[in-house]
């Protein structure tokens, strides 16, 4: 039965030209009546037309395995198959059926779609879902080990960079505020790494006196100078052979020396002072710093091949006051501890809680885990209330609570008239919102009065 082309059909011809889909139509005996040459790639043949081929030829020769087309003329209705093409890509098909006014089956029109692109992206996706997964319980494994608490995304990230780098022997540099972290993060590096059963070396720069750095660093043979040891002296370099080398406080480090430590990380090898022998050693470099490298290269007194060297992986941990949601954790965590230690069972009064987490905790966990273990040990009650709490807390602090109520009582002690208090309050919640606020228009959304009498209102109470 020979089928004249209508209009329709040449409309057709022109979207399966220009599909992104390889389009085939077929008539009812699996002659191919329209396709787009350029999609037959993925079957492993050059962009042919196909037209006039049988859908059966093509099967026989394996390039089609099956041929959805054959397989609807013979089940007459849709299907759909996934195909494995010579080329080694993936392929949807799905093909329908289109009958006459009769019910004769006249056409098959059939998609292909390429899969293998979305499943490979399928396949890369799982992989990292699994990595991730993976790094999470390790992540969670080395917290409960190492009784590192946080909540902060920060910390989250500095966690996930060090188990992403802990393999390699890159230099890590930890920078941020004292107190916050660093020796315990360079430890865990360490518990990380493949050296993780070889020494931890932790020597901190700023504690050895400057005439001793040489020899505590390198060593030094019997008798080298006055006062030192006659069986000399293995010097820290080479007690971290094999393992980590954590030069805490790196910024204190004399400039001779810099020169000295920076030939032993190219050269992996130094001669003890008084020696002669070389002596090789191989050991991960992990540095900490509360200074600004930068700034001291640039003044001179932190050399800057030393300062490129070190600043491999430089990782920021956040001060406290950054990351406030962790401070609550890291109360209780400590709390808990130190009822241990001290056999107490002492918890915190809410406002003393508040007190805590609003405080800017310049000294960091550090200062944070000294006082939960002073107030475990010094508060009389169990729950321990803000009285208990050092001035330089609660004058810091005073929430903004106490410091309305305060001021309440002070305005209704002083024997004001109402007006004075009504003006007196306004004038707090005018210049607390004014601290709070970056703009008189965004004091005004939150006040719900207009932007001019902000502006009037400051003008009048600033
Ligand atoms: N996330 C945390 N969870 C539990 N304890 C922590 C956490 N962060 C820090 N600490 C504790 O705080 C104290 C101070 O930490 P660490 O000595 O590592 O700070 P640092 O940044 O190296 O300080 P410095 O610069 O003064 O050497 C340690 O007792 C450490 O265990």
């Amino acid at each position: 039965m020979s089928v004249s082309i209508t209009l329709e059909e040449k409309i057709l011809e022109a979207i399966i030209k220009t599909s992104n889909n390889n389009i085939t139509i077929t008539d009812q005996h699996g002659n191919i009546l329209y396709s787009n040459p350029e999609h037959w790639t993925v079957y492993g043949i050059e962009p042919t037309d196909l037209t006039g081929q049988s859908v059966y030829t093509l099967q026989d020769e394996g390039i089609l395995s099956p041929s959805i087309s054959a397989m609807v003329i013979k089940e007459k209705k849709e299907v759909q198959v996934m195909q494995h093409t010579i080329t080694g890509k993936v392929i949807m098909s799905t093909a329908y059926p289109v009958f006459n006014e009769t019910g004769e089956l006249i056409r098959v029109i059939s998609y292909a779609q390429d899969q293998t692109e979305i499943l490979n992206l399928h396949q890369q996706y799982d992989q990292l879902k699994e990595k991730v997964k993976g790094y999470q319980t390790e992540v969670k494994n080395l917290r409960q080990k190492n009784g590192i608490s946080y909540r902060s995304k920060a910390i989250q990230q500095v966690f996930e960079t060090i188990n992403r780098v802990a393999n390699s022997d890159a230099t890590v540099l930890f920078l941020g505020e004292s107190g916050v972290g660093k020796s315990m993060f360079a430890q865990t590096l360490h518990s990380l790494s493949p050296r993780e059963t070889e020494p931890f070396i932790e020597v901190n720069c700023s504690t050895i006196p400057e005439h001793l750095f040489e020899s505590e660093m390198f060593g030094y043979e019997s008798g080298s100078f006055t006062g030192a040891s006659k069986h000399g002296k293995q010097g820290l370099i080479q007690q971290a052979d094999n393992g980590t080398l954590f030069l805490d406080e790196i910024g204190e480090l004399p400039l001779n020396i810099q020169v000295k430590l920076l030939r032993v990380i190219q050269e992996k090898k130094f001669i003890p002072v008084g020696g002669k022998k070389e002596i090789h050693i191989n050991f991960r470099l992990v540095v900490a710093t509360n200074q600004n490298l930068e700034n001291m290269v640039q003044k001179g007194t932190f050399r800057s091949d030393l300062y490129y060297r070190l600043n491999v992986i430089p990782l920021q941990i956040p001060s406290l006051r950054e990351r406030k949601e962790d401070i609550a954790l890291l109360m209780n965590h400590y709390l808990q501890i130190m009822n241990t230690k001290y056999q107490a069972s002492k918890r915190l009064h809410s406002k003393t809680f508040d007190y805590l987490v609003q405080y800017s905790w310049p000294g960091n966990v550090r200062e944070l885990e000294n006082l939960i273990e002073r107030l475990v040990l010094t508060s009389e009650e169990s729950i321990i209330t803000p009285s208990s709490l050092p001035q330089a807390i609660r004058g810091q602090l005073s929430s903004t609570e106490e410091k309305s109520s305060y001021l309440l009582e002070k305005l209704f002690q002083d024997k004001r008239n109402l007006k004075e208090i009504l003006e007196e309050t306004e004038k707090f919640i005018l210049l607390k919102a004014y601290e709070e606020c970056k703009s008189t228009y965004q004091i005004a959304k939150m006040l719900g009065i207009s932007q001019p009498s902000v502006v009037r209102k400051l003008k009048k109470y600033k």
